[in-house]
């Protein structure tokens, strides 16, 4: 479902413009040189609103190892970023998330399989629009900026829910 109903323009594709496009892109290009900080910072965010969430992964449960230093952590991390600039891309490109059905299904069945429920995707974009808040300069954040991060991320989501339904699997 889009942040922002106004943008859809017909049968499921949405207008995703090149300025959205370009605020994603720009403030990734900043954030990714400190990606492992960043990753850090929004995972902490969302144990933060949901302690709960952390049991959900297989390498957190009995794991002595900070948060900080645990590489899978950071590698989910940047999966969410990296896909969500990707999904901005295609949706200025085509107005859809054109992950590959393989990949979705994948993606799907595991946050289906691992417990992964509504409320986490929401606390998990709102730790992304906080994380992204914070690592970007004060004077480049922008509600535009915001609504571009929330959008994309909501139609990847969208697209992950779509594979979670039992019948996709
Ligand atoms: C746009 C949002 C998200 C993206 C792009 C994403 C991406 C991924 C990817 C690429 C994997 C590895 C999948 C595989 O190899 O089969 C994964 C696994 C997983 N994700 Fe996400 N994820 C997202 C949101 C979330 C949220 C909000 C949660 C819960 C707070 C979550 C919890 C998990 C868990 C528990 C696993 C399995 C980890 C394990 O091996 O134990 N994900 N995710």
């Amino acid at each position: 479902m889009a942040a922002n109903g106004s943008n859809v323009v017909s049968r499921g594709a949405v207008r995703f413009t090149e300025e959205q496009e370009a605020l994603v892109l720009k403030s990734w290009a900043i954030m990714k040189n400190d990606s492992a900080h960043i990753g850090h910072r929004f995972f902490l965010k969302i144990f933060e609103v949901a302690p709960s969430a952390r049991q959900l992964f297989s390498f957190l449960r009995n794991s002595d190892v900070p948060l900080e230093k645990n590489p899978k952590l950071k590698i989910h991390a940047m999966a969410v970023f990296v896909m969500t600039c990707e999904a901005a891309a295609q949706l200025r490109k085509t107005g859809r998330v054109t992950v590959r059905d393989t990949t979705i299904k994948r993606l799907g069945s595991t946050h289906f399989k691992n417990g992964v429920s509504d409320a986490h995707f929401e606390v998990s974009l709102f730790a992304l629009l906080e994380t992204i808040k914070e690592a970007v300069p004060a004077s480049m954040w922008s509600p535009a900026m915001k609504g571009a991060w929330g959008e994309a991320y909501d139609h990847l989501v969208a697209a992950i829910k779509q594979g979670m339904k039992p019948a996709a699997a």
